[in-house]
This record gives C-alpha cells, sequence and structure tokens, in this order.
C-alpha cells in the first residue's frame, strides 16, 4: 500500500531529515514510529500528506507515486487519510457534533450523509452522550476521541496520528489506544510517531525506528528499546 524507495529529504538549510528510507507498509498494518527528537518522523508523516516534498527517490501510495501527482489531485490523496495530532486541534466554537460534521462538509458530503454518520462515528468513538458539548467542557482523553472521530469521518485508508497520547495520563492513553486498535481491526491503516515506551512495548506492534533521519529497526513485533543482544 505505502512504499518508500530511497526516500530522502533535506531541508533548504541542507539538514538531512530523512536518509534513503525503503520499506513498506501494508493496506491494514499498525505501526509504530519511533526515534527521539529531530529524528525524523514528523518529516516521514509530511511527505505522506505531501506537505513537504521528497529531495530525491519515490513514495508509492496504492499504486501512485504521489511524489508525481499534480497538485489538482493532492486534495484526492489527503482525503483518503485522517490525522490526530497530540494536541487534538478542536474548533472550539464548535460542538462535538459539529467538529465532527466540519469534516464532512468540507469535503462536499450532502447534509444527508452527514446526519446519517456522524452520529455512529460518534457512537463508535463512545461519545454519543456528548455531541451537544463544547472542547472546552470534555476531559483530554474526550478531546481526543473527538480528533479521532474526525480524522476518521471520511472513512480514510490511513490514519496518521502524531503522539496521540502524548498529552494524556496513563489510564486515558490506554483507552485512546483500544480505540485505535478498534479502528485498524476495522482495515484502517494506522502510522503512529510516539514515544510512548510502555505502549509500544505491551502492543507487539511493528516497530519502525528512525536515528538522525536513518531507518535503523524494522521489526514486526517490536519494542521500544532495540532488544538485540551483543556478545560482550
Ligand atoms: N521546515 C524545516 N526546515 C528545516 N529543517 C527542518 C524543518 N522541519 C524539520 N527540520 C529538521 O529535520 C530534522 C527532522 O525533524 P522532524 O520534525 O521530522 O523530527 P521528529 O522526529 O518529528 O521530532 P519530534 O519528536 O521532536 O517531533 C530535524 O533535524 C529538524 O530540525
Amino acid at each position: 500500500m505505502i512504499e518508500f524507495i530511497n526516500a530522502t529529504k533535506c531541508y533548504k538549510n541542507d539538514r538531512i531529515a530523512l536518509s534513503n528510507i525503503n520499506l513498506k507498509i501494508n493496506k491494514g498494518d499498525f505501526v509504530f514510529l519511533i526515534g527521539s527528537s529531530g529524528a525524523g518522523k514528523s518529516t516521514f508523516m509530511k511527505l505522506l500528506l505531501k506537505e513537504e516534498e521528497l529531495t530525491s527517490g519515490t513514495i508509492i501510495i496504492d499504486g501512485v507515486d504521489i511524489t508525481k501527482l499534480p497538485k489538482r489531485k493532492i486534495p484526492k490523496l489527503r482525503r483518503s487519510m485522517g490525522i490526530v495530532f497530540q494536541d487534538f486541534r478542536l474548533l472550539q466554537n464548535k460542538n462535538v457534533y459539529d467538529n465532527v460534521a466540519f469534516a464532512m462538509q468540507i469535503t462536499g458530503h450532502s447534509s444527508k450523509e452527514i446526519r446519517r454518520r456522524v452520529p455512529s462515528v460518534l457512537s463508535l468513538v463512545g461519545l454519543s452522550d456528548k455531541a451537544k458539548s463544547y472542547p472546552s467542557e470534555l476531559s483530554g482523553g474526550e478531546q481526543q476521541r473527538v480528533s479521532i472521530a474526525r480524522a476518521i469521518v471520511n472513512n480514510p485508508t490511513l490514519l496518521i496520528a502524531d503522539e496521540p497520547t502524548g498529552n494524556l495520563d496513563p489510564q486515558t492513553a490506554w483507552e485512546i489506544m483500544n480505540l485505535l486498535g478498534d479502528i485498524n481491526k476495522r482495515g484502517t491503516t494506522i502510522i503512529m510517531a510516539t514515544h510512548a515506551k510502555d505502549v509500544v512495548d505491551k502492543l507487539k506492534r511493528r516497530v519502525i525506528a528512525l536515528e538522525k533521519g536513518v531507518l535503523v529497526r524494522d521489526e514486526e513485533r517490536g519494542s521500544y528499546e532495540n532488544d538485540e543482544q551483543y556478545d560482550l
């Protein structure tokens, strides 16, 4: 589904953010993207969204080389992806229902489709009874559920989550991880950048580790730190 081939990204200041990355992510995968600050995780996600362009190499999504995608096709590419951020980024002047409905309005869905789909997504994330609440009236975990509802309401094939548990207490973080697990089980591919060692270690999902822009580890059932034992 997603393939990086010799993908290199240098920013204008000549800083190499990603260096010759080669990897494949299959449809339905759940991938943790880990690495210390500055390792290249955000750059990786921005390249998928075409918010940044590769310096060399190729990224193929569903058979399409997105580095060659004409500008007019970028909105369609982005519509196939949902994004969740650490800081939720909800519209404060809209209630829960309208925050989610807005994502459908801007992608041109009819009021009928919106009235049908929004309640079912709010039910999926466990927020049916908060539809009329405003973001300021919700806990952090509830706000993250709204942002997840907004990200999946248009049925994306890929969900990109940038530290989605970063602002949450451990218990709430686990609830959000369970929700992401449920969404993944329904077939959505998930790429999640995280620093949450306990989450990565417990869930034993695929781990892609970056260090200074280099892919240093890609394990099918990985942990946060490299478990390899070295002979002394
Ligand atoms: N717009 C930019 N212009 C120049 N350099 C940039 C830009 N964005 C990122 N970089 C550099 O590219 C490298 C990778 O940054 P990136 O934001 O991808 O890291 P990250 O792994 O997401 O870090 P964090 O965990 O702190 O979010 C860093 O050295 C950073 O300083």
